[in-house]
């Protein structure tokens, strides 16, 4: 099947009254380019639940003049139109339910993220996408607009899109990177693991905890260092796509494999590879890395023949693997064999004010270097107490991102009205449940974070009436002091 597909642009394939311009992009391509295409997906970016009037008119309009034509909707359910990663995400899924089919895309409808998303897609996927766009006539001198296609090379290195490999060596303990108090006895027991050759290690944290690093780290301390460290995110992907990039495929086995093509295992032989999301592989892949994990052999796609690989394996993942076993949708031996030791990360939440108070002052002088900013971002008081209470549910990653949100847009300190709204509006306390001690405690650890730790401080400012008092419920309530 040869598929067209594209975006339809809501102002230049509509007039102002709203009605579809019979010269706009959309009805051009179909005007003069349109005749071979079995199929034309046009895309909004609406969900199927609220429809979309405009995509259905432009439809209706095509179908009036060309009654043989197939024109389909699909509805891409985008809630960003400029949110590169989203669109993105989206994209390469729907796109790679048309894997066998040559899949034309028009270009140039959309946004800037959508047309990058098409651009991704395109050197990453490995599938049979070109790009096209069109030059009206007006520019050329003609009567009839050109079509013009993008002539890009397809990456060397497929799939780098969905699955982040990243061959990296990255400085162990580098200044980038806090080893805070609450993960220092993780990256310890981590040490220990990464000398005991090849033993598999399952990473548990939730996402932006910091698990990849921590994983990179076994390899960096272990005496697999000078190889290669792979990481794959195997989230997102169809089976043989997955397969063929961990395994590798030889010549014929299937269409479009010209020449043998080795496979993550094969780059990481000798290092480590680390497979993240373990908690999404399907059954037939959990099938073939147990194969992996029993026998250290891999079966390439097509072949006949296993082949042996030293790969030491580290996996990670935010979900609950022995539920998904008990529920069956996780096998118990490769959960067993995966999970030989385990590491597991806390929550930015569970680390403490203390530790949350670092974080903040260790990427305000991160982000001040990476951004060759002159002077280092102050914060009010205030600011660094909605920053403690605000609960992070992205971890890390997210306070990471904050904080460069605000070297982005501030130049002088920090104010409450600078932070992102989320965070002004949210108070950090989930309870649903008031109770007397809790928010007794939750004052205490506000005033301390404004006073900045100073007790005395904090103590006159709540209104105790000794020093004591202050300090025996800082004990009681086991808060630290930061
Ligand atoms: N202790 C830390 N010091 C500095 N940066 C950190 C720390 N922990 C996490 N980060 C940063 O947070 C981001 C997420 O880290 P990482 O990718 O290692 O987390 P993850 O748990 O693997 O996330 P995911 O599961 O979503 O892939 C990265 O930008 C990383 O540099």
């Amino acid at each position: 099947m040869k598929i067209l597909i594209s975006w339809y642009a809501k102002n230049n394939d509509f007039d102002k009254d709203k009605e579809v311009k019979l010269d706009g992009p959309t009805m051009a391509f179909h005007d003069y380019f349109f005749e071979n295409y079995d199929e034309h997906i046009l895309l909004t970016t609406r969900d199927a639940n609220d429809g979309d009037p405009f995509l259905d008119k432009l439809v209706r309009v095509i179908a009036k003049k060309y009654k043989e034509r197939k024109v389909n909707k699909r509805y891409m359910n985008i809630a960003d139109v400029i949110d590169f990663q989203e669109i993105k995400t989206k994209v390469e899924t729907f796109l790679l339910e048309y894997a066998n089919d040559e899949i034309d895309i028009f270009f140039s409808p959309g946004t800037s993220s959508m047309q990058l998303s098409w651009f991704v897609c395109h050197q990453s996927l490995g599938l049979k996408t070109r790009l096209f766009q069109t030059r009206e006539g007006k520019f050329s001198g003609k009567k009839a607009p050109d079509l013009l296609e993008l002539t890009i090379d397809q990456s060397s290195v497929p799939m780098s899109a969905i699955i982040s490999e990243q061959i990296q060596q990255k400085d162990t303990f580098s200044t980038d990177y806090l080893v805070s108090e609450s993960i220092k006895p993780i990256y310890e027991k981590a040490r220990l693991i990464a000398q005991t050759d090849k033993v598999t290690c399952l990473i548990r944290g939730e996402s932006g905890t910091g698990k990849e690093h921590l994983a990179q780290y076994i390899h960096k301390v272990s005496n697999r260092c000078t190889k290669a460290f792979v990481s794959v995110n195997c989230s997102a992907l169809g089976d043989s796509i997955l397969e063929s990039r961990l395994f590798g495929y030889v010549k014929g086995a299937f269409t479009d494999a010209k020449e043998d093509k080795k496979g993550l295992f094969d780059e990481a032989n000798g290092g480590t590879i680390f497979l993240d999301e373990i908690g999404d592989i399907s059954a037939f892949m959990q099938q073939s890395l147990l194969r992996v994990l029993q026998s250290s052999e891999i079966l390439p796609l097509g072949a006949t023949k296993v082949r042996k690989v030293d790969v030491r394996i580290v996996a990670a993942t935010h979900k609950d693997l022995e539920a998904m076993c008990e529920a069956g949708t996780f096998r118990w031996d490769l959960y067993y064999r995966l999970s030989v030791v385990e590491l597991s990360l806390p929550m930015l939440q569970e680390r403490g004010i203390t530790e949350k108070r670092n974080f903040i002052d260790f990427f305000l002088e991160k982000i001040q270097k990476e951004m060759k900013k002159p002077k280092r971002l102050k914060l009010s008081n205030e600011v660094y107490q909605k920053l403690i209470d605000y609960p992070f549910k992205g971890n890390v990653r997210e306070l990471e991102n904050v904080m460069t949100n605000l070297y982005v847009f501030c130049d002088k300190e920090v104010q409450l009205q600078d932070l992102p709204r989320k965070i002004l509006h949210k108070s950090g306390n989930n309870r649903s449940s008031f109770s007397l001690k809790e928010t007794e405690k939750d004052l205490i650890i506000k005033a301390l974070t404004f006073y900045k730790g100073n007790q005395a401080k904090a103590c006159e400012a709540i209104g105790y009436r000794s020093i004591n008092t202050f300090k025996s419920k800082i004990k009681e309530y086991e808060i630290e002091i930061g």
